[in-house]
């Protein structure tokens, strides 16, 4: 296939008479890792269900491995892995059963030996009959993983597939999401973690159902337009309550022994900056590249929370 993974248009869905989804377009390129970003609540997980086929929109269109999302379905759901934030496998199961019930689900041939295959790859051959549910978070998820790959889809759609999960844990799974895309596997991936974000290759961002930034990663730094210093020194607490009481800075961070100071109102901040260095000689700042790593927490900062989709930040 040479089009995009997933391409929809549109796409609309109200649950109850508020609209939740609200007209998002969206092209996933085969084999990128796509980042879906956004508040609690924002409409990632409907967006997703629709673009596999699990629920019908109200409007809009849109194509999922080359199949309509309203007429096909099957079909898509053949060809797609889909793991979602909660474990989505029997706990009362053996790891081996869950793993054999999925191969039934996909009607796999030799169930035995795919099972057998995927019980080495996890390194869980001598653990075959532990329940799934005694488990650690991270390998619940890595389970539940394997078991969403074992009849080989094209593409992946992990909903916060790593929520809750420790930081080791998460690398661990990232490890296994990167290898799976570099043998060509496309992997749509929602998440609240930045050292998630930093690793996709696209970014889309929502809130209220509305789409409102995507592109390639390295381009939504610039596109969300904020301006960046670099500060470190003596006494960064107070030097950081000071700066966030000063309206002409937008977001503190806190990196290792580093604040980084951002603002989307550049003559502003740099007027800060001046200041600053005019009045205390201990703290040495320097002006830096916008990352992705600031206007990923400028983006989910801005928008709180987004149940009940009434427009006000709860
Ligand atoms: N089946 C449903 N019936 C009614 N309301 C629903 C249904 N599914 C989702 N919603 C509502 O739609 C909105 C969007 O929910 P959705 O789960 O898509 O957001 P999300 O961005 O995935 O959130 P989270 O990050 O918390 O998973 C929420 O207000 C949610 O309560």
């Amino acid at each position: 296939m040479t089009g995009p993974a997933i391409s929809v248009k549109g796409l609309t869905k109200a649950f109850g008479g508020t609209v939740v989804v609200d007209a998002i377009d969206m092209d996933v390129p085969t084999g990128a890792i796509y980042g879906f970003l956004g508040p609690n609540g924002s409409g990632k997980t409907t967006t997703i269900r629709m673009m596999c086929g699990l629920l019908t929109p109200d409007g809009g269109e849109g194509r999922t491995l080359g199949h309509d999302i309203r007429t096909e379905a099957r079909k898509i759901k053949e060809n797609v892995g889909y793991m979602t934030q909660k474990f989505s496998l029997y706990a009362d199961l053996t790891i081996r059963e869950n793993l054999d019930f999925m191969a039934r689900m996909y009607r796999l041939p030799k169930r035995r030996q795919v099972v057998d295959a995927t019980l080495r790859e996890l390194g869980l051959e001598g653990r075959g009959n532990q329940l799934a549910g005694t488990l650690s978070g991270g390998w619940k998820q890595r389970l539940a993983l394997a078991a969403a790959m074992q009849h080989k889809p094209r593409l992946l759609l992990l909903d916060e597939p790593t929520a809750g999960v420790d930081p080791k844990a998460r690398r661990d799974f990232w490890d296994e999401i990167r290898r799976l895309s570099k043998q060509g596997v496309t992997v749509l991936v929602s998440t609240h973690y930045m050292d998630e974000a930093v690793q996709c290759d696209y970014i889309a961002y929502i809130a209220y159902g509305k789409k409102l930034i995507d592109g390639p990663a390295r381009e939504i730094p610039a596109r969300v337009g904020l301006t960046t210093w670099r500060v470190d020194g003596a006494d960064l607490i107070e030097l950081e309550d000071a700066l966030l009481a000063d309206p002409r800075v937008e977001q503190v961070a806190r990196f290792g022994a580093q604040l980084h100071v951002s603002s989307t109102d550049a003559d502003g901040l740099d007027a800060v900056v001046a200041e600053w260095k005019g009045r205390n000689g201990s703290h040495h700042w320097v002006k830096k590249e916008a990352e992705l790593e600031e206007a990923f927490i400028y983006l989910m900062a801005t928008a709180a929370d987004n149940f009940g989709l009434d427009g006000r930040a709860r």
